[in-house]
């Protein structure tokens, strides 16, 4: 479970660059449910996902994840609860390492132990069941270093690495835009099933719209920092990419000209 309450974000305060970047935002999202979050730039998604991943601390307000207070920990000190996919496949594993250490960092993401031990026998059996699920013939190349996958595999691993540590929370900011139609697909199918399965409160962070409402439970707006929409259930069902649109071009105020992007 994830509760935010009243959350202020201000960068900058007190320079001509002060900017308000979320204002009062609470939001409550239950175990195993998946929420698509979607906004105009600038709207405060990142700072959002940020303030649950630990990278930005708010000004006011509380964050929980389960029953732990984190508002005012660091990224490294709630590593152990939440689980986070970059928008760049190439952030969030290591290029360097291979498939199975990457594997094994993550697997121990949030402990202190050092590498040699998480790669055992056992272990190695696991990381290749988990790996082999993906249908990709990774399961193959787990000494490859992980500089040699193309993005898309890259993001298909980077989501079994978000799984292994038992995080019962899950990020994505954007973790599909770099990738070609088809492979997000994949990655976003994949998603899914991950999620399902393992009953991962979710947040995503998506400028289509397609996806917004395709995939999830829920979806919210923001815009300026603050929640201007927030649908579930029979009403999301019934909510078009065209009103989505038509309200993104309510709150902006004007016409939007890149509309096949968000329908994309
Ligand atoms: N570290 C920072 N320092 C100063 N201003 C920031 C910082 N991070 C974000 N902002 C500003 O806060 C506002 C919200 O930014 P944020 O990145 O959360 O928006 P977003 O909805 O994720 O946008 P996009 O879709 O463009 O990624 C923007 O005006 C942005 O310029």
């Amino acid at each position: 479970m994830i509760s935010v309450r009243d959350i202020k974000v201000v960068f900058g305060r007190g320079t001509p660059l002060q900017k308000q970047a979320l204002n009062g935002v609470s939001l409550t999202i239950e175990q195993g449910s998946f929420v698509t979050v979607i906004g105009s730039n600038g709207a405060g998604k990142s700072t959002l996902l940020g303030v649950l991943a630990g990278d930005v601390i708010p000004s006011e307000g509380q964050v929980l994840i389960g029953k732990n207070e984190v508002t005012r920990r660091s990224t490294a000190a709630r590593a152990g609860l939440v689980a986070r996919v970059f928008q760049d496949p190439l952030t969030g594993s290591c290029g360097s390492l291979s498939i199975e250490e990457n594997l094994a960092l993550a697997a121990r993401r949030g402990e202190k132990r050092g590498l040699a031990p998480a790669l055992g026998g056992k272990r190695r059996d696991t990381f290749k069941e988990r790996i082999a699920e993906l249908n990709l013939g990774l399961e193959n190349r787990l000494k490859d270093r992980m500089d040699l996958l193309s993005g898309g595999q890259r993001q298909a691993v980077s989501l079994v690495m978000a799984t292994l540590s038992g995080s019962e929370v899950l990020l994505l900011d954007e973790h599909t835009a770099a990738l070609d139609p088809g492979m997000a697909e994949f990655v976003m199918n994949l998603t899914q099933k991950i999620v399902t399965e393992r009953k991962l409160t979710t947040m995503m962070v998506t400028h289509s719209m397609r996806q917004a409402l395709d995939y999830g439970h829920r979806t919210i707006m923001l815009h300026g920092g603050e929640i201007v929409l927030d649908v579930a259930g029979d009403n999301r069902k019934n909510l078009q990419v065209e009103d989505l649109i038509a309200m993104f071009r309510k709150m902006r105020g004007q016409t939007l000209d890149d509309d096949a992007l968000l329908i994309g």
